[in-house]
């Protein structure tokens, strides 16, 4: 969906960080004209020059107050572990009225890191689009990630509702829906559709990979779709994802005591013959699966009032009659 604002939303964006994540807002960006500017802070300096080189920044910088000095919008898009530092870094460092937004996986730790260091007149909306893949770098991003996700806001209380609005407006404007609620409510959510599910894998392939040599090629050589499928996410980030399990440790020690605890029940259904048990939560259980739809059909379907909220009001395209 092209930008049917008249004007771009924003005038200059600094990106912190130009992943997976920073360079597809990025891409989105200059593809559809929502900033006159791009300027970023990468510590790399190949990274810098790569950037560049594909065209999704007009300036590339080492230092953080270089990179956001002049910027309306700055988008922290670095692992959560980053943000104390990052901070620190843009403290006396923006202009008056400036937004500083993020795309973290976590919020509360989010809003504990950055908001202190902001400056009276620096507005802070705190952000995670729920899209991604188990790819990293500036090569892997790609314009369309960010098509009929979600994106989940986490506005923190005192600050202006204009700022919200803009960042919503450009999430918008990137393909996504986006949803307001609060920074605990958020983690305990991504603890489970997200955080959970990350743990889980790495941890198969590592159970996995310990047996025996001779079987650990024959598991390799005969994983099917299957391990494959499920496995997909392990090839993610590591140092996004330490951040994410330290960062998030209350929510995902809860939601992990309580997955332990039906993993268990399982075992012993399997140990007692209990099949009648078995064959009902994988009923119920397929259902549930069954019934995850994407964003955008959500909206084609049902808004969340209740109502018929016709998606082409975000220039989707209408669902066939
Ligand atoms: N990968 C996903 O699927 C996904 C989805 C949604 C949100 N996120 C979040 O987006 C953020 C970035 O993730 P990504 O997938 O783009 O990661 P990435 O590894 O692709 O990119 C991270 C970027 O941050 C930079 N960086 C790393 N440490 C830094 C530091 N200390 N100071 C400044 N810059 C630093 C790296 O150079 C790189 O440019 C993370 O907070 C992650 O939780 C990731
Ligand atoms: O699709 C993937 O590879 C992802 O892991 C994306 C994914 C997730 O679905 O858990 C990962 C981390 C984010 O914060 C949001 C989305």
């Amino acid at each position: 969906m092209t930008n049917t604002a008249s004007q771009p939303l924003f005038e200059t964006v600094a990106f912190i960080g130009m992943g997976l994540i920073g360079s597809s807002m990025a891409r989105r960006i200059k593809r559809d004209g929502l900033a006159n500017k791009i300027t970023c802070a990468v510590r790399s300096e190949k990274t810098r020059d790569r950037v560049l080189e594909i065209g999704i920044a007009d300036e590339a910088y080492c230092d953080i107050k270089e990179a956001v000095g002049d910027a309306d919008l700055v988008m922290i898009c670095a692992p959560v572990g980053a943000n104390e530092a990052i901070g620190a870094q843009l403290s006396g460092a923006l202009k008056k009225g400036a937004i500083v937004s993020d795309v973290g996986s976590v919020k509360q730790s989010v809003i504990r890191d950055i908001a202190p260091h902001l400056d009276e007149g620096v507005h802070f909306v705190p952000g995670h689009p729920l899209a991604g893949t188990e790819h990293s770098g500036p090569d892997s991003g790609f314009p369309e990630l960010f098509e009929e996700r979600w994106c989940i806001l986490t506005p923190i209380a005192g600050e202006p509702e204009t700022a919200t609005a803009k960042v919503k407006a450009l999430w918008e404007a990137c393909g996504m829906f986006v949803e307001c609620m609060d920074a605990d409510h958020h983690d305990r959510i991504l603890g489970i559709t997200s955080h959970l599910p990350h743990l889980i894998a790495y941890t198969i392939v590592g159970t996995a990979t310990d047996l025996e040599d001779a079987l650990r090629q024959e598991v390799i050589k005969f994983s099917a779709t299957g391990f494959r499928d499920f496995t997909r996410i392990a090839a993610s980030d590591p140092t996004m994802w330490r951040d994410v399990f330290l960062n998030n440790r209350e929510a995902v020690l809860e939601v992990l005591g309580r997955f332990q605890e039906d993993l268990m029940a399982l075992q012993r259904a399997i140990r007692w013959g209990e099949g009648d048990k078995l064959f009902d939560l994988f009923t119920r259980t397929r259902e549930i699966r069954r019934g995850i739809v994407d964003a955008g059909q959500y909206f084609t379907n049902f808004s969340a009032e209740g109502e018929n909220r016709q998606s082409d009001e975000k220039g989707k395209k209408k669902p066939a009659e």
